[in-house]
């Protein structure tokens, strides 16, 4: 069975996932303490709104800080890379560098790699993650449109083949189909791979649906805002906390 640190991804779904976008150690640990009063299962801890003072050394007191503030939360590691939303530019070498520190960093429990970065630095990142039986979330992000049913189909399949804990795409709809093509992927991934965890969702205010009843069709994880969203469409936390209960 799946897990991320002490959370085990068992029925019923999905789990909440809070990002932290702190931009400053003082604003970490002003976030992590707002967190305390609010409603999830993991966090996911989104590094790059560090932007310039990212380092593969200031990565871990970073982390000490995160966890002094926060011990036990299950979390997520990410460094988005601007091309995929994230807050700022790193060459790829940089993006792997401080990952890998992450990787080696034991307050780390899952890690976000995207599919688009080049295999050469990817499957090593891979490779240590497995080392350490850290769950790889593979990601893809696209926020500009959402591309026919059977792009998106293509994408998964490429992206699963890669055999990582969680395959997950992010799509921005232009319109109601779009946000359809999300849900209709989705169901048609999961019950081709009924053991492959997944997560897909469509952004924006369109794509809200996805986030509260994603995993009717096979999402387990959906993302929500705690203190400060990470993406375009994110619920508050409480909010969802409270609803999927009911989906
Ligand atoms: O990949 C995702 C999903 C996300 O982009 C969203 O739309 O909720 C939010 C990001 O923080 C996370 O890394």
């Amino acid at each position: 069975m799946l897990t991320i640190g002490s959370l085990a991804f068992r029925p019923p779904f999905p789990k909440l996932c809070v990002p932290i976008t702190a931009t400053s150690r003082e604003d970490l640990q002003s976030q992590c303490q707002a967190l305390q009063h609010r409603k999830y299962d993991l966090i996911e801890f989104r590094y790059d709104y560090f932007g310039a003072a990212m380092s593969a050394t200031h990565v871990h007191t970073v982390l000490a800080t995160l966890r002094r503030e926060l011990p036990h939360v299950p979390l997520l590691f990410t460094l988005r890379t601007e091309k995929e939303g994230g807050k700022y530019a790193l060459p790829e070498i940089e993006y792997a560098k401080i990952t890998q520190a992450a990787l080696a960093d034991a307050a780390v429990d899952a890690i976000d790699l995207e599919y688009t970065m080049s295999p050469a630095l990817r499957t090593p990142l891979c490779r240590q993650a497995q080392a350490r039986n850290l769950p790889v979330i593979l990601s893809f992000h696209n926020f500009r449109e959402t591309p026919s049913h059977a792009s998106v189909q293509q994408q998964l399949e490429a992206m699963y083949a890669c055999r990582p804990a969680i395959t997950k795409v992010a799509y921005m709809p232009q319109t109601p189909q779009d946000v359809l093509t999300v849900f209709q992927c989705s169901l048609q991934f999961t019950r081709r791979h009924p053991q492959a965890p997944l997560i897909a969702l469509s952004m924006g205010n369109l794509g809200r649906i996805t986030r509260i009843g994603g995993a009717v069709f096979g999402s387990i994880i959906t993302f929500a805002d705690g203190v400060r969203p990470s993406a375009p469409g994110q619920l508050p936390a409480d909010l969802l906390y409270t609803l999927r209960d009911y989906v």
